[in-house]
């Protein structure tokens, strides 16, 4: 194990029991990020997972699908030694029913001994990798199965999605509130996991020069863009009822509104740094009728189109697709946060699948120069942006205005980029590998608190109702497209448009590196 490169405290050492281990999730993601802890010493010396699912499965076959996993996954690879052994006896698997509690009694059993092997006192970290129907019955289950009585600290990670409106999200969190709470439960949001999400409070509050301007004295407007080149792929059943909005809206999209719209917290502690964020979804305009969501929202499915010269079906051709589904796959939305620092400052945000690139990113569009002094010489001067490169690209990308090399007061805009993930290369750690880590140490910083889901609810079903009532319609947007018209005009009312994401600027700019002609 390599503790060298260390950046993280060390968890504690703790049982992680992750229901829903022969799952999608845990095979893609939870696994590979225990094992680039543990490869990376972030994880303690001593501790155990125990893999839980309602199939059976041995020991061996678990350790043998957990190589797999690593292997396909993992930005660490493994090697079957003896290291390798070390690791994967940490690892056992126990089948059980969740929705019933009779097998608890032996989980717990199987914990504890696990505890005694390893030297754990009793710290338990519950990770809910389940249908989210199940979050109430398991949370219940652990308590009556004995399972919250040892003397370490209890913890539970509880996936997305955290209900379907704000209604049955109250339900689910009543159901787990009556078993753990507030500061026991870590509920996933994975962006808030991702480097550059985290980064934007770097950004704003260790720089002393774009705080001054990051308010809407300076700032014409924010767009937030989540593009996926995907379909609804195998996930039909629970897409289908829930739709762009419900699946990255709700949590992603407005957590990063949240993050770049906050104010500067006292301290950087979970509870400050929260307060915050919580602040801003309070301040988020709420759309007063249906026919305001009309004019503010647009939503999208992809019809039959082609990406990189492959023909692509439409969404209601998909399997497990409802063929005359109206959910939408895509949508574009204004949203102000009415208060001090950005009244009148549109944020526009964007996310859909099937889209010509996969990234995220936040561009910033600063407001022009008060008088430009070049309009003499025909110059018009394009607005300065700063562009946070989420993914695949981690970086920053500002866009300034120079005087063209060797001409008479000729403006041109140049480019400077910061490309994090070219410096240090795409080894960056995963979301789910800082999540899990935060956990283990206690540290719900950037997972989300329950009143900040229960208001982006609040915000999110005023939407979803008016489309229920049928106020809006479905634009239909070619699969390899950037969705439909209508998410062009959003802006363009304002005299505003899309900027290009995902490296395109360089069409348009000069780079400072050397390339400038
Ligand atoms: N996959 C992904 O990329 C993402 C998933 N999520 C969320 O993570 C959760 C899991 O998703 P995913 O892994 O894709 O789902 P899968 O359908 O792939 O896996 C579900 C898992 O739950 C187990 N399971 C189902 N019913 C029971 C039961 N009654 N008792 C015990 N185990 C049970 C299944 O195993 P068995 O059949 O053997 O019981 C399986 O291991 C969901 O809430 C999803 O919304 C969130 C973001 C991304
Ligand atoms: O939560 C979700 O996120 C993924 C996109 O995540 P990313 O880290 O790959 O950007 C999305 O595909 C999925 O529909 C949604 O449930």
């Amino acid at each position: 194990m390599n503790s060298s490169s260390n950046e993280f405290n060390i968890a504690t050492n703790a049982s992680f029991l992750i229901f829903g281990a022969t799952g999608d999730l845990a095979r893609r993601k939870l696994f590979p990020a225990i094992y680039s802890l543990y490869r990376e010493g972030k994880l303690a010396e001593d501790f155990a997972v125990i893999g839980i699912a309602r199939r059976n499965k041995t020991n061996e076959e678990f350790r043998a699908d957990l190589y797999e996993s690593i292997q396909e996954f993992c930005r660490y690879k493994a090697d079957l030694n003896d290291e390798w052994e070390r690791f994967a006896e940490h690892f056992e698997y126990k089948s059980l029913d969740s929705s019933n509690v009779l097998g608890f009694h032996e989980l717990k059993d199987l914990t504890h001994t696990l505890e005694q092997k390893f030297n754990i006192p009793g710290n338990r970290l519950f990770y809910l990798a389940l249908a989210p129907e199940l979050f109430g019955n398991v949370s219940q289950n652990l308590r009556s199965g004995g399972l919250l009585d040892s003397s370490g600290w209890h913890r539970l990670i509880i996936e997305k999605p955290f209900g379907y409106d704000l209604k049955s999200a109250e339900t689910l969190n009543a159901q787990i509130r009556e078993v753990f709470s507030e500061d026991e439960i870590y509920r996933i949001d994975h962006y808030l996991g991702k480097e550059m999400v985290q980064n934007i409070e770097a950004l704003r509050f260790a720089n002393a020069f774009f705080e001054p301007l990051w308010n809407n004295k300076h700032i014409a407007n924010i767009q937030v863009t989540l593009s996926e080149t995907v379909g609804v792929e195998e996930r039909g059943g629970y897409y289908d009822k829930s739709g762009a909005l419900r699946d990255m809206g709700q949590n992603h999209m407005l957590q990063m509104v949240t993050m770049i719209a906050m104010e500067p917290p006292s301290r950087m502690m979970p509870e400050d740094i929260r307060d915050e964020k919580v602040k801003v979804l309070r301040s988020l305009r709420a759309y007063a009728s249906p026919n305001e969501v009309r004019q503010n929202v647009v939503r999208g499915q992809y019809s039959e189109g082609a990406l990189k010269e492959k023909q692509l079906p439409a969404y209601r051709q998909e399997d497990s697709v409802n063929p005359a589904s109206t959910t939408e796959t895509y949508f574009a939305a204004k949203v102000f946060v009415d208060n001090f620092r950005w009244a009148g400052v549109p944020f526009y945000v964007r996310t859909g699948k099937r889209l010509p690139v996969k990234t995220t990113e936040i561009v910033v569009e600063f407001k022009n120069v008060p008088e430009n002094v070049y309009f003499a010489k025909k110059n018009v001067l394009q607005p300065n942006l700063l562009v946070i490169r989420v993914n695949p690209m981690e970086g920053i990308f500002i866009k300034i205005n120079t005087k063209k090399s060797g001409s008479e007061g000729t403006i041109i805009p140049i480019a400077m980029e910061f490309c994090q993930s070219c410096e240090i290369g795409h080894n960056t750690p995963e979301a789910y590998e800082r999540l899990i880590n935060d956990a283990a140490r206690g540290d719900s910083t950037y997972f989300t608190r329950w009143d900040e889901v229960a208001l982006a609810w609040s915000f999110v079903d005023r939407i979803a109702q008016a489309w229920m009532e049928g106020s809006s319609d479905l634009y239909h947007y070619p699969a390899g497209s950037w969705g439909p018209d209508q998410a062009h005009s959003l802006l363009a009312e304002d005299g505003f448009k899309w900027w290009p994401v995902n490296g395109q600027e360089e069409d348009d700019v000069i780079w400072i590196s050397g390339k400038q002609g």
